[in-house]
């Protein structure tokens, strides 16, 4: 595509027209697109569905395109950064009240923290050589989608997705904190995607800022040149105006192969009311019209495109995407199944070579979840199927409990992932979820030598000619930073958690490096909390999953009035299984409520009993403190008892409130 610029202005139009006429599937001249840029001289009718479209991608050739994503540690400024370059490029309004502009989800909202990633394509005039000119007017302009990425540990999968659809990033470290953890994995993300990395050091403006301390430390870490780093305040806006042209000089153009037949990666979609499916997809060679036929090289299903265009920074038709660009198209794909992510598309006409797709998502750990009311099981497989539409990286298969009904076992990459899951599902979709201990997948072998990967407790067989003869159980790499001074709590704490020391070294006079093998079900639930108190806060924590260590492994039941309710129970390690089972049954004392009967809550491994409680017959009366006779107040306080026992569930004869479900995945 460089040399179409070079070419004149006929080769330029004779090009683009030839090449849409062998890619497209409109037949000649049916087909018509308008070419707008001023240096052309004429305006060239190209393809019919621009014309009424402002934004005029045709003069946007791979050479001045820029795909880059914002990586950094959890709370280092990204999505503050993101909001400046799109208010400094005229893409938002200044001050226009919605700070994290990209944070669009209720839940990142509500946690401050993003968890999925956004796209927004903006346009910026500047010359090649990375200065802004002085002469606007004369300055080329560039076509810059950026990619706003989640920071925590849990949604690195959205990160090195986002990844795969740029040639470079800007690498944030907060000018006081320095590298931390998630740095450290952000950036291998990157370098092991051969991106072209910036780093930022952000947050000059705090009293405390020592962006040479966090210079030496990207040098001495990642081998970053100290010079190449730009100081930024993403709050005060200083330093800003060097990033723009930074990206234009020191990222690369998209590759991609214009004169080729259009393939494109299927990077994100979701589901819209109005609009049915929307994907978010990158050109990687070719260019796509709307109208044309496009088939799925997963699926092969056939679609028609009905509406292309970019996100400047809300969804704007622009009737073509081409080679380099980023973008979304709606295809009329009626469900998940078929909007597969990592997909390549590509004309009906054509058959082409897949692009690599990405790597399966790991599942680190599995949790039913059942619907609050047993009848509302339909409506939660449609909000569970239009969420995994919009997060592919939950797994979800269907299964049934003795206790809870019908419902679905689902794996996440974590448990603020789950959280964050069930936080969507509500907010976004209206459905009332109970959800089930977590669990990571153990592998269990049997006495007749068969081997199963084991994501549920009520999965491990009780034939008594299956005697389980040994266990693993998943393990992670787990990377952390923090103070000095803190090394002896992290190192006890490591231990306790059964985690064994494979490197420790100090970044600089002030900060500890220690890497550790962990088994994944001591960190997956309080682990990182804990390491922050130990440490005041100051400690970061990251890991990538490894290899499955023999382990000691018993299933832990939680039995109420003798009865096993299959949804609490648990795996443990052996030597844990009486702590752990002592909290169970207090956590439930506490959360259960008086009834009517007693109540026995037990934890027992097989038929021994480790653990007991007993709750005392008695009704709890909501009217109690209600003196007097306000026949509205005591209404009310009938009506909010009525509503909580919905909220109940009922198993055998004891009612469960979901809080007691929720309380339970806290104990480790
Ligand atoms: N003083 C100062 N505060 C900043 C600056 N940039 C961001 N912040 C603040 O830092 C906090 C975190 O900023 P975010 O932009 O949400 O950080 P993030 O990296 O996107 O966070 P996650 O999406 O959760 O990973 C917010 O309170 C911002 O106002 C800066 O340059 N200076």
């Amino acid at each position: 595509m460089g040399s179409l610029f070079r070419a004149s202005k006929t080769l330029k139009s004779q090009k683009y027209l030839s090449l849409l006429h062998t890619y497209s599937n409109f037949p000649p001249f049916a087909s018509t697109f308008t070419l707008n840029d001023s240096r052309f001289g004429v305006a060239h009718d190209f393809c019919s569905n621009s014309r009424q479209n402002s934004i005029d991608l045709a003069q946007y050739s791979p050479e001045r395109i820029r795909n880059f994503s914002i990586i950094a540690h959890v709370d280092h400024g990204k999505s503050t950064l993101a909001d400046r370059l799109l208010e400094l490029t005229g893409t938002i309004k200044r001050g226009h009240g919605q700070p994290q502009y990209l944070d669009k989800l209720q839940v990142e909202r509500e946690r401050g923290i993003t968890v999925k990633a956004q796209t927004a394509t903006m346009f910026h005039k500047c010359n090649h050589n990375g200065s802004n000119t002085k002469d606007v007017d004369k300055a080329p302009t560039f076509l810059l989608n950026l990619i706003d990425t989640p920071g925590h540990v849990d949604f690195s999968y959205e990160v090195s997705r986002s990844l795969a659809a740029c040639q470079g990033a800007l690498l944030v470290v907060d000018a006081v904190q320095g590298v931390q953890a998630q740095t450290v994995a952000n950036f291998y993300l990157a370098f092991e995607s051969n991106l072209a990395i910036i780093p930022v050091i952000n947050k000059i403006d705090q009293p405390t800022a020592d962006p040479d301390r966090v210079k030496a430390q990207l040098k001495s870490m990642f081998d970053l040149e100290p010079n190449e780093c730009l100081l930024t305040s993403a709050k005060t806006g200083l330093g800003l105006e060097q990033v723009l042209p930074s990206v234009i000089d020191r990222i690369p153009h998209p590759p991609g192969n214009t004169s080729s037949p259009l393939r494109m990666l299927l990077l994100d979609s979701y589901y819209d009311e109005y609009k049915g499916v929307i994907c978010h997809v990158a050109i990687v060679d070719g260019m796509l019209c709307k109208g044309d036929k496009i088939s799925s090289a997963a699926t092969g299903y056939t679609y028609e495109v009905a509406d292309v265009g970019i996100m400047h920074p809300e969804l704007t038709p622009t009737g073509v995407l081409l080679t380099g660009q980023v973008g979304y198209i709606v295809s009329g794909m009626r469900s998940t199944k078929e909007a597969r992510v990592g997909d390549t598309l590509h004309h009906n006409r054509f058959s082409v070579e897949p692009l690599p797709g990405f790597k399966p998502a790991r599942h680190m750990v599995f949790s039913g979840l059942y619907p609050a009311d047993g009848s509302d099981f339909e409506a939660l497989n449609h909000a569970i199927e239009r969420l995994t539409c919009n997060d592919a990286s939950v797994s979800v298969t269907k299964e049934s409990s003795s206790a809870l009904g019908l419902g679905f076992r689902c794996g996440f990459l974590g448990l603020l992932h789950m959280d964050v899951f069930h936080q969507r599902l509500e907010q976004e979709h209206g459905a009332h979820v109970i959800s089930t201990v977590p669990t990571v997948p153990y592998i269990f072998e049997y006495s007749d030598g068969s081997k199963v990967q084991v994501q549920n407790p009520a999965m491990l067989s009780s034939d008594p000619k299956k005697r389980v003869t040994a266990s693993w159980e998943p393990t992670v790499l787990a990377t952390i930073i923090f103070p000095s001074e803190y090394v002896g709590p992290v190192i006890t704490l490591c231990s306790e958690r059964r985690g064994q020391q494979l490197e420790y070294s100090f970044m600089d006079s002030q900060r500890a490096f220690m890497k550790y093998r962990l088994p994944l079900r001591e960190i997956v639930v309080d682990f990182y909390n804990e390491l922050k108190s130990i440490t005041s806060g100051y400690a970061s924590f990251d890991y990538e999953d490894s290899d499955y260590q023999e382990s000691d492994l018993v299933k832990l039941d939680i039995l109420l009035n003798g009865q096993a309710v299959d949804a609490m129970s648990t795996i443990v390690h052996k030597l844990k299984a009486q702590r752990v089972g002592r909290e169970l049954v207090d956590k439930l004392k506490k959360f259960i409520d008086r009834q009517m009967f007693e109540i026995t809550i037990q934890a027992a491994i097989g038929t021994k009993v480790i653990a007991r409680e007993t709750i005392s017959a008695m009704r709890k009366n909501v009217l109690a403190k209600c003196y007097g006779g306000d026949v509205t107040r005591k209404k009310k306080l009938l009506e909010k008892q009525k509503e909580g026992k919905k909220r109940m569930k009922r198993i055998g004869s004891v009612d469960i409130p979901q809080e007691a479900f929720h309380e339970l995945l806290k104990v480790s």
